[in-house]
């Protein structure tokens, strides 16, 4: 089974828990998108869901698809997120925002009732931080911001370099809401809830990819077939 068909395992086995008049979050990148292909096909075959999208980019996948959506705002409350992680811990606390989505991720997965992630397996890991973890900051105040988290980091006992994501072109990446990203290579993060909930606290971060106590389910694909992973205490 290659990446792709592992992702594709992961993404069916998460539509066995989509049931119709859902209320649906729906993530952002390559698994995402391969989670709105299968739903499209089902919505095709009369599944009725209404569904949120975390960013334009799969707002513009759903409505080629077919997949009807709604703002957040329309429906604040959502029965079920559906999205991909870029790294996932034993707790299922999770590194996600490699697409550069993931403030809207988080607040679309907060208005849930349940989030399930899929993932192959390769996004499992014993200590999150092998993955830089993108942290989403208000580009008023940028360097000031910056040097905060650096300031964050070494109380943390924490070092490497925070990188301000670029694009191909060597342009600024922007979110969809108009934010930088600084891509932190912090290594092994040892306490990723006290990063967490302090990284929170400095007024330039608009929110970081450290998504804790929000994922209460993982379906991960592997070469023999997709697992579910339930949070250890
Ligand atoms: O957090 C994300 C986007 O902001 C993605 O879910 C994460 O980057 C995983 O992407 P992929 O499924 O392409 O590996």
């Amino acid at each position: 089974m290659d990446a792709r068909e592992m992702k594709i395992k992961a993404a069916a086995e998460a539509l066995t828990h989509v049931e119709d008049g859902m209320r649906l979050g729906i993530g952002t990148g390559s698994t995402a998108e391969e989670f709105v292909r299968l739903l499209a096909e089902r919505v095709a075959g009369g599944l009725k869901v209404e569904g949120v999208p975390t960013s334009e980019r799969t707002a513009r996948l759903c409505l080629e698809l077919g997949v009807q959506l709604r703002s957040l705002d329309e429906l604040p409350e959502l029965d079920l997120t559906i999205d991909g992680a870029d790294e996932i811990d034993a707790q299922l606390r999770l590194i996600k925002g490699g697409g550069g989505a993931l403030l809207r991720e988080k607040i679309v997965a907060s208005a849930s009732s349940r989030m399930i992630v899929i993932a192959d397996e390769t996004k499992i890991v014993d200590t999150l931080g092998a993955f830089p973890l993108p942290i989403e900051i208000n580009p008023f105040g940028q360097v000031s911001t910056q040097i905060a988290i650096e300031a964050l980091a070494s109380r943390l006992g924490l070092s490497g370099a925070l990188t301000l994501r670029k694009r191909s072109d060597d342009s600024l990446y922007m979110t969809d809401g108009g934010h930088l990203i600084l891509d932190a290579s912090f290594g092994r993060i040892p306490d990723a809830d006290a990063l967490a909930e302090q990284l929170n606290a400095i007024p330039g971060v608009v929110e970081h990819g450290l998504f804790i106590n929000l994922a209460s389910l993982a379906i991960i694909a592997g070469p023999a077939g997709a697992r579910v992973m339930e949070p250890k205490n």
